[in-house]
């Protein structure tokens, strides 16, 4: 990751401290010194850390994304060389609604009651009003990022502040190199489970928009943004899109299939079962296709695992997996649309070098390019597989598909002989189908002595 940083800038790691900070606690828990450092010295605040799980609890997704916000503000109140305060939020903060504009909305209820009540609510309270919080929003986190941007927007002061709100963001495009990654978020894990065979199905909308961001692209951004606020000091908040659905559009049909296909050049090692997973539209047939593609196959593994005397774990495994499906299915039957005002300006206020060097113009992407590179970035950087095994993955597969063929041959067989043993219209369309064979044979084996 670092190895090109490092032949542009061999001391870079001088230019760099890291220092310790929990969000959980009061002033971070930074030590003295160091926050004496920051306070004095800092000129520009990114704004990162945030819970980013959909499950987390409102009392920790409130004190992470809303109260830690809040407190952080305030310590760069006391900043005299701060030029920018950037602030990285979301483009789902607002996702009730379905066109959204580079503009702070308001939410029902204001960010200081929430965090007020945080205080002395108990969790199981907490746990009951959740939903009737949240409101229209799918959870707890996209609800606490909108509360973030308004405690920005209410409690900034006269701070220099800018809002990033990326959409999904995805493997590098170009830099340091393409398809690094390195968390299992968004598609990531989903571009696993399909590799290793044990995702078959997903409820998703194929036309819907696959609004996928490159990291290195937010990163870009992300300091333009810096560099901009800093310099040129806008009179009010800009909230800045970086999304690439309006500019480039790519939706979830044409990515899916760019995963499978790159499967078959690449494929992941020791796969549970054959990568081949399929969209599904409705309840019904989403419910028919965990059971059979899902379960059942985790079930019949397992029993397996038992009676060679191994712990059975598939259908934990497929729990989770279905659980975590459940939970992104809201963001993949949708599309938004996010307007790109600022962005575009923010681009055009750059010299061409810059454009260059930060380059975040997503019209220059090709998608199956960076869907390709993506995925060989997750089997390289998470899975950690090395390339040289790909030949034995290809193996493994031809074996999979062969057990497939013979127990999709067993299960006929087995299913046809117990129909023909119950059922007289079975026996009937057996014996129409045999005395046909053998007719068709007679006729063949006729003709070809005729020739003779
Ligand atoms: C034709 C079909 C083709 C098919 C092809 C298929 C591909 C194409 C289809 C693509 C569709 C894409 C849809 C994307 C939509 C995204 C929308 C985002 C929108 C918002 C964007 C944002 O604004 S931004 C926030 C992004 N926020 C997330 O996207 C977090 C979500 N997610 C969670 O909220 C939790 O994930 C949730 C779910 C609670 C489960 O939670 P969970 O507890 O069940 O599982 P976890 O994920 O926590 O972890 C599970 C185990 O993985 C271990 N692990 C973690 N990282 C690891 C690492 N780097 N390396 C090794 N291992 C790692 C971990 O250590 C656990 O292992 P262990 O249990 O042994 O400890
Ligand atoms: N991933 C995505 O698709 C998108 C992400 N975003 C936003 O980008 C930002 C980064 O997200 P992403 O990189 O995906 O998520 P990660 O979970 O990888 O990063 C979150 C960061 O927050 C830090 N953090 C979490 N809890 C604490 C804590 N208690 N105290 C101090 N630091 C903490 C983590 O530190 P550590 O590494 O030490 O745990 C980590 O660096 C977030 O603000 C998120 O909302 C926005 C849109 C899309």
């Amino acid at each position: 990751m670092f190895e090109k940083v490092k032949e542009v800038c061999p001391n870079v790691h001088e230019k760099i401290r890291a220092i310790s900070a929990d969000l959980n606690q009061n002033d971070f828990a930074i030590s003295k010194e160091d926050l004496q450092e920051l306070l004095s010295n800092t000129n520009v605040i990114f704004h990162c850390a945030a819970t980013v799980r959909f499950d987390d609890h409102l009392r920790h997704a409130v004190q992470l994304n809303v109260t830690a916000t809040q407190q952080l503000l305030l310590m760069a109140s006391q900043m005299p060389k701060l030029e920018a305060f950037i602030h990285i939020s979301t483009a789902y903060s607002n996702c009730n609604l379905k066109h959204i504009d580079e503009v702070i909305y308001p939410c029902p209820v204001e960010p200081k009651k929430i965090i007020d009540s945080m205080e002395w609510l108990d969790d199981a309270i907490i746990d009951e009003i959740t939903p009737k919080l949240i409101g229209d929003q799918p959870n707890t986190y996209t609800y606490t990022k909108a509360l973030g941007e308004v405690v920005v927007q209410q409690e900034g002061g006269d701070l220099n502040i800018a809002i990033v709100r990326p959409s999904i963001m995805g493997a590098t495009w170009q830099e340091p190199f393409p398809g690094w990654v390195d968390n299992i978020n968004g598609p990531s894990g989903l571009i696993i489970a399909a590799g290793k065979g044990f995702l078959r199905s997903v409820r998703a909308t194929p036309m819907a928009v696959a609004d996928l961001i490159p990291a290195d692209t937010v990163v870009n951004l992300t300091l333009a943004v810096g560099w901009y606020t800093a310099v040129h000091r806008p009179k009010s908040t800009l909230v800045y899109h970086c999304t690439s659905g309006n500019l480039n559009p790519c939706n979830w049909g044409k990515m899916g299939f760019q995963v499978l296909a790159t499967f078959e050049k690449i494929p992941f090692e020791r796969a549970f079962r054959r990568p081949n997973a399929d969209f599904t539209t409705n309840n019904i047939s989403t419910h028919y296709w965990n059971a059979v593609s899902h379960r059942a196959p985790a079930i019949i593994y397992d029993f397996y695992l038992r009676l060679t005397g191994r712990k059975p774990r598939m259908t934990k495994l497929m729990n989770r997996l279905l659980r975590t499906l459940s939970m992104l299915e809201y963001f993949i039957n949708r599309s938004w649309e996010w307007s790109t005002h600022n962005t575009e300006m923010l681009m055009s206020e750059l010299s061409p070098e810059d454009q260059r060097v930060f380059n975040f113009d997503i019209r220059q992407l090709n998608w199956l390019e960076y869907i390709e590179n993506y995925v060989l970035g997750v089997k390289k950087y998470l899975l950690k597989e090395d390339m040289a095994g790909i030949p034995e993955a290809k193996q493994h597969l031809k074996r999979l598909r062969n057990i497939h063929y013979l127990f999709n041959t067993a299960l006929f067989l087995i299913v046809w002989r117990l129909l023909i043993a119950r059922s007289q219209v079975a026996r009937n369309v057996w014996f129409f189908i045999v005395s046909f064979c053998y007719k068709f044979l007679s006729y063949f084996r006729a003709s070809s002595t005729l020739k003779v």
